[in-house]
C-alpha cells in the first residue's frame, strides 16, 4: 500500500492539517534567526556606487528602493501568480514543465539535492514555451497574461542591466570588459508560492541555494520569510520594505569578480497563518558557447584567476550534479602556475 507521504501533491500543500513525513526537516540552534538586517539602498543616493559595491563584498544581498518599477506592474505579476495557485492540483498539473529548470508548473530545479520535500509550489518562466502553459490556464485572459510578463521582463532587464554597470564600477571596470555583456539571456522568472503550513517550525520553503545567474531581483510582498546566510552571524532575514525589491547577488557575478564579491546563500522559511508570494528574475548567463570566467581587468600576475573558464550551459550541469560545490569544480587549483 502506498504511505500519505507518496500520496502529497505539491498543488494542494495548503489543504493539509498536519505536515507529512517526507517535508519534515531537522534544524539546529543554528538555523535561528539573529537581529541583523542586510542594508537598503536608495538608488537615488549619491554614493549609490560605493553603497552597492560594500552590500555585494560583505552580504551579497541588499534591498533597494527608488528603482523606478511601477507598483502597477509588480502587483499585476503578483495577482497573474495568485490567479495560478488558487486553480485546483489538477489545473495546475495541466501546465507542468516537462523538465525542472524549464518553463512550466512544478517543484524547483533543485529539489533532488534535499533529502526532505519543500513547502513550495512554483512556475518558471524561462522561454517562449510558457506562453503556451499560459493558454492552457488562461484561454481567455491568455495575452492579457502573457503581456504582463513580457512587460516585467523588459523591466527587469533594465533595472539589472543598471546593476550591473553601477556594482562592475565599484570594481574598477566597466560593462565593456565583459565581451558578452551585449549578448546575454534574457533572464528567468520564479513564481514561488508558500502555502500556509501546519508546522512551519519544521518545514522549509525553499532549502538553502545560491542562484546561479548574475543576479536576482525578487519582491516579496508585504509577506516576509526570505533568510539570507551571512558567515560572521549565521541566518538573518530578510524584512519586508514597503515598495522596495531585494537583490541578491548570484554565482556568475561571483565568479566574474574573481571571488571578491560573493554570491548569497539563502532560503525561504514559511508561515503557520498567511501564504507567501515571491517574484524571483534570475537574470545573467550568456547566450550560446561563451566562455565566462574572471574579468581579465581584474586579474593579473598579482592576483591570479581562481576560476577557470567555463561556458553557461556547462556551469549549469555542473551545478545540477554537484550543487554547492559547483565553485569547487571549477577553481583552479594552483592560481600561480
Ligand atoms: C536558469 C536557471 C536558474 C535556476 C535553474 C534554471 O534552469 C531555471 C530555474 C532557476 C531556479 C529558480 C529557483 C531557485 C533555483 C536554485 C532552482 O531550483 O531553479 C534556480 C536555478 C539556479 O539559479 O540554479
Ligand atoms: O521566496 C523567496 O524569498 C526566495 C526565492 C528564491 O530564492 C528563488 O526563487 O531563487
Ligand atoms: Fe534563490
Amino acid at each position: 500500500m502506498p504511505s500519505i507521504t507518496e500520496d502529497v501533491s505539491i498543488g494542494n500543500l495548503g489543504s493539509l492539517q498536519t505536515l507529512p513525513d517526507s517535508f519534515t526537516w531537522k534544524f539546529t540552534s543554528s538555523d535561528s534567526a539573529v537581529e541583523e538586517s542586510v542594508p537598503v539602498i536608495d538608488l537615488f543616493d549619491p554614493n549609490v556606487i560605493t553603497l552597492l559595491g560594500d552590500a555585494c563584498k560583505t552580504w551579497g544581498a541588499f534591498q533597494i528602493s527608488n528603482h523606478g518599477i511601477p507598483q502597477k506592474l509588480i502587483d499585476d505579476v503578483e495577482s497573474l501568480s495568485k490567479t495560478l495557485f488558487d486553480m485546483s492540483s489538477e489545473r495546475k498539473l495541466e501546465a507542468a514543465s516537462s523538465d525542472k529548470g524549464v518553463s512550466g508548473y512544478g517543484e524547483p530545479r533543485m529539489t533532488p539535492f534535499f533529502e526532505k520535500k519543500m513547502w513550495c509550489e512554483g512556475f518558471t518562466i524561462a522561454d517562449a514555451s510558457y506562453a503556451d502553459h499560459f493558454l492552457t490556464l488562461w484561454p481567455h485572459d491568455y495575452t492579457k497574461y502573457c503581456g504582463i510578463i513580457e512587460e516585467y521582463k523588459g523591466e527587469m532587464e533594465k533595472l539589472a542591466s543598471r546593476l550591473l554597470s553601477w556594482i562592475l564600477s565599484s570594481l574598477g571596470v566597466t560593462v565593456e570588459d565583459i565581451e558578452w555583456a551585449q549578448n546575454m539571456s534574457r533572464g528567468v522568472i520564479r513564481l514561488n508560492h508558500y502555502p500556509v503550513c501546519p508546522e512551519p517550525e519544521r518545514a522549509m520553503g525553499l532549502g538553502a541555494h545560491t542562484d546561479s545567474t548574475i543576479l536576482t531581483i525578487l519582491h516579496q510582498s508585504n509577506m516576509g520569510g526570505l533568510q539570507v546566510f551571512r558567515e560572521e552571524t549565521g541566518w538573518v532575514t530578510v524584512e519586508p520594505v514597503p515598495g522596495a525589491l531585494v537583490i541578491n547577488i548570484g554565482d556568475l557575478f561571483h565568479i566574474l569578480s574573481n571571488g571578491k564579491i560573493m554570491s548569497v546563500v539563502h532560503r525561504a522559511r514559511v508561515n503557520q497563518t498567511r501564504s507567501r508570494i515571491s517574484i524571483a528574475y534570475l537574470w545573467g548567463g550568456p547566450a550560446g558557447d561563451v566562455e565566462i570566467k574572471p574579468i581579465s581587468k581584474i586579474v593579473g600576475p598579482v592576483e591570479p584567476a581562481i576560476y577557470r573558464p567555463v561556458t553557461w550551459n556547462e556551469y549549469l550541469r555542473i551545478k545540477y550534479e554537484v550543487f554547492e560545490k559547483s565553485f569547487d569544480a571549477i577553481r583552479v587549483v594552483n592560481p600561480t602556475n
